[in-house]
């Protein structure tokens, strides 16, 4: 979707036709993209962020349990008291929070780092059964957040962002390269649009395990579906199988700064 800057109102509303319409396709889980309700208009977070996210958990587990779907809630800026965070909700087809994951890379490119606080825990859940990670935008640019979950049994990835166009091939090789290392599917929501600072790439993509594009957006507004089949992560792995042919002890590595 696109994202009306620094306007959760509108965007809530719009979030619910957005909702509703993906209901035609009785799906299991939905995935918004990240900072749907405010865009970035970072520096009006301060009045404009849900404090404690309480007005965006209300609105995903009602709409979760009504409809009897799970949904990865993109991200929403999220005064917690000591700092607003770039924050995905999980909830159950019963309206249980399930997960909640404050964004690790904060991208200075976009100032995050000026006005958002970081996270410090991981975002492992269970849907319909199959274990899965949820990753914020520029969390794809680094493989070994990722594979601390995959290596801990995640299937599914869901990526939520605001990917700017100019990077539409980073995006698209990214994930695509992170679907085939990790030997899962990415399911990743980008908006479309544009705001005072970007234009936006769209181009959300389902990827299955063995790097093949499921589903894929144009750059406007676009709602694509796909299915996620747990036996085709167990036969890439079996065919190919990276996880017990690692080395980990030659990966352990620093950095001089
Ligand atoms: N919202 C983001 O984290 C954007 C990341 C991005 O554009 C990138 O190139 O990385």
């Amino acid at each position: 979707m696109d994202i009306a800057f620094g306007q959760p109102e509108e965007n809530i509303k719009k979030a619910t036709l957005k909702l509703e319409e993906a209901l035609h396709e009785q799906p299991d889980v939905i995935v918004l993209p990240e900072l749907w309700t405010t865009g970035y208009d970072l520096t009006r977070l301060p009045e404009i962020a849900d404090q404690n996210g309480e007005k965006t958990k209300a609105f995903l587990s009602s709409f979760a349990k009504k409809h009897h779907v799970a949904i990865v809630g993109g991200s929403v800026a999220n005064d917690h008291g000591a700092g607003i965070a770039n924050t995905m909700y999980i909830f159950s087809k019963e309206g249980e929070q399930i997960g909640t994951y404050d964004k690790l890379h904060l991208f200075k490119l976009m100032d995050e780092h000026l006005y958002l606080t970081s996270g410090k825990t991981e975002n492992m859940f269970t849907l319909e059964d199959t274990s899965c990670a949820g990753m914020i935008c520029y969390d794809i640019r680094f493989p070994e957040w990722i594979r601390v979950h995959t290596s801990k049994g995640a299937e599914v990835l869901f990526v939520v962002a605001e990917w700017p166009l100019p990077r539409l091939a980073h995006w698209k090789a990214l994930l695509i390269s992170r679907a085939i290392e990790n030997q899962c599917y990415v399911v990743a929501c980008n908006r479309s649009g544009s705001d005072p600072n970007n234009v936006f790439a769209g181009h959300s993509l389902i990827i299955d395990p063995w790097g093949d594009i499921v589903a894929e957006a144009g750059e406007q507004e676009e709602m694509i579906s796909g299915i996620i089949d747990p036996q085709l992560v167990a036969s890439v792995r079996k065919q190919i199988p990276i996880f017990s042919d690692r080395r980990t002890e030659f990966y352990s590595f620093s950095f001089q700064k």
